[in-house]
């Protein structure tokens, strides 16, 4: 049977971060902040999975006032969650994602966030697609306040019922 997850994630744009975005760090003046890494696509990614299998979001397994997850790799994260949906016999038909920036420029990475991706979740790179895209200036991606992550996930499990 196939069941579906969709995700969607926010973190703020700050001086003195690094910009990680899909496993891959990019040059750029700000990066995310949050409690973990703040990957955005990573996180978006993993709250499509946990919905795909029932499983809650990132918060509730991961919670950000837990000193374990304080500048977490959120590549640990996303690999923590999908080992939940391995245990349930899932494995992956597709991802699709779509980041919301105005800046960078992210398409000369996009390449290598599939390849990381896909890795993550053992998977072939032609079952991830990463996409990027501004918002004309505007809201608070176009005021380059913030960078938004949406993702979604089909899954396949051989097994019987739900
Ligand atoms: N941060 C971004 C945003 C967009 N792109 C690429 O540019 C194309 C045009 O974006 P629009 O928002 O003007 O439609 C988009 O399709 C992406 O290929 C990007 O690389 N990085
Ligand atoms: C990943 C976690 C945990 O470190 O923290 P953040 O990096 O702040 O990310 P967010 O997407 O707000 O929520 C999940 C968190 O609990």
């Amino acid at each position: 049977m196939y069941r579906i997850g969709q995700g969607f994630d926010v973190h703020r744009l700050a001086e003195g971060r690094k910009l990680i975005v899909g496993g891959v760090t990019i040059p750029h003046s700000h990066g995310l902040l949050g409690h973990s890494d703040a990957d955005v696509l990573l996180h978006a990614i993993a709250d499509a999975v946990l919905g795909a299998i029932g499983r809650g979001d990132i918060g509730i397994h991961f919670p950000d006032n837990d000193p374990k997850w304080k500048d977490a790799d959120s590549s640990r994260l996303l690999g923590q969650v999908w080992e939940m949906a391995k245990q349930e016999g899932y494995r992956l038909v597709n991802c699709d994602c779509t980041v919301i920036a105005q800046q960078p420029k992210l398409a000369p990475y996009i390449p290598e966030m599939k390849e990381r991706i896909a890795k993550l979740l053992e998977a072939e790179p032609d079952r991830v697609n990463v996409k990027a895209t501004t918002t004309e200036r505007l809201g608070f991606p176009g005021r380059e306040e913030g960078i938004a992550a949406l993702a979604a996930v089909l899954l396949e499990n051989g097994g019987g019922s739900p």
